[in-house]
């Protein structure tokens, strides 16, 4: 059996089957999500982290791109009860260590209780308990990656959907996942992907109708160019922001982001819409959230678990931002509607997005 070792931070090391070789390192987080490990190994927010699975089979229906949100695999390492072999071949293709017949149980109750914390991976025939705590000894804490977004986004300009007739949207990209542009896509708006780092003049260059702040990995705090995008086009465009979006747009107009004990992780996040009263199904990933919204927004939606934030709207600005990823993939459908929300604030609508009753 090969070799495989789980140094968490504080020293006590884990001891699992290796399955795909090699060493790694990043922020430990978790997903309770029992389908979908396409998706979420392919989401760029994921970039810096090891991702364990708590549902205990992953990749019984095997591997699909048309599944991906990405052309790559983003979490460092990937840990499991079971991994299938159509997985760990992927993984092994990309080049990502993969362990399983871990505890996982025991690997998300130890977040739980202790927070989100580094790790560091050893996989391989030869490897020992010390070449995982190497890796742990170099791993950086998730707000010292501060040009993370440079690792994830586009370098330069994409356009989709060009012929469309619907809005232009400009999506400043901290490594959106791929849904989200398909569902622009679907009601018939051209995307203009554009790099994180863009400035004022590369976005006005789109003449957007709409500028959407992507998902993405790490602090919020370490974009600045996105946020004071937002800042100057605000007044006059509306703005719309998913996840790491939604922080952003917070921080850029006066509010302010902490890092949560362990975070939001899957597609069971149950969020209440304060002015209907409606609970909807929310798939999540995130480790940040609005502390603070600041003076020119309002939280419309909170997280029924812990009250956090979900649903941010402008007070007197066409601004829609959304905590969870409306746009599913994996995870329920229940929040598709943002998206017409979004591009319905072109046209005037009230920029409150409030979902219809069923
Ligand atoms: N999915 C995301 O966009 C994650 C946002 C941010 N990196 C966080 O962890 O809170």
């Amino acid at each position: 059996m090969t070799a495989a070792y789980v140094a968490l931070e504080g020293g006590h090391v884990l001891e699992g089957r290796g399955r795909v070789p090699g060493t790694a390192r990043g922020e430990l987080v978790f997903t309770t999500a029992y389908t979908g490990y396409e998706e979420s190994l392919t989401d760029p927010s994921y970039e810096e982290q090891v991702l364990t699975f708590s549902y205990p089979l992953i990749g019984n229906y095997g591997v699909r791109e048309e599944r991906f949100e990405d052309d790559q695999v983003h979490p460092r390492a990937v840990l499991a009860k079971e991994l299938t072999e159509d997985v760990t071949d992927w993984l092994e293709s990309e080049g990502v260590p993969a362990i399983d017949h871990l505890d996982t149980r025991e690997i998300v109750t130890d977040i739980r209780d202790q927070g989100a914390m580094k790790c560091g991976i050893a996989v391989g025939d030869d490897v020992t308990e010390d070449d995982a705590l190497e890796q742990l000894e170099a791993c950086k804490a998730m707000s010292d990656h501060t040009d993370i977004g440079a690792q994830v986004s586009v370098e330069e300009p994409v356009v989709h959907g060009a012929d469309n007739d619907g809005p232009n949207v400009a999506l400043v990209d901290c490594g959106a996942k791929g849904s989200i542009i398909d569902s622009l896509l679907e009601r018939e708006a051209t995307v203009h992907v554009l790099p994180y780092d863009s400035d004022v003049a590369d976005v006005e260059a789109v003449d957007p109708d709409v500028l959407f702040i992507s998902n993405g990995p790490g602090d919020p705090a370490n974009y600045e160019d996105a946020a004071a995008l937002v800042e100057t086009f605000v007044e006059d465009t509306p703005v719309a922001g998913i996840c790491l979006g939604q922080q952003i747009v917070a921080r850029a107009l006066g509010g302010t982001t902490e890092k949560m004990t362990f975070g939001h992780r899957g597609v069971n996040q149950p969020v209440l819409d304060l002015e209907s009263g409606r609970v909807v199904m929310t798939t999540q990933n995130h480790g940040y959230t609005v502390a603070d919204p600041g003076d020119h927004l309002e939280v419309t939606q909170i997280n029924v678990n812990d009250d956090t934030p979900e649903g941010i709207d402008g007070i007197e600005y066409d601004v829609i931002t959304r905590q969870y990823h409306p746009e599913a993939n994996p995870g329920p459908e229940d929040t598709l509607d943002f998206f017409d929300d979004v591009l319905a604030m072109v046209d005037g609508e009230p920029h409150r997005a409030v979902p219809a009753d069923d």
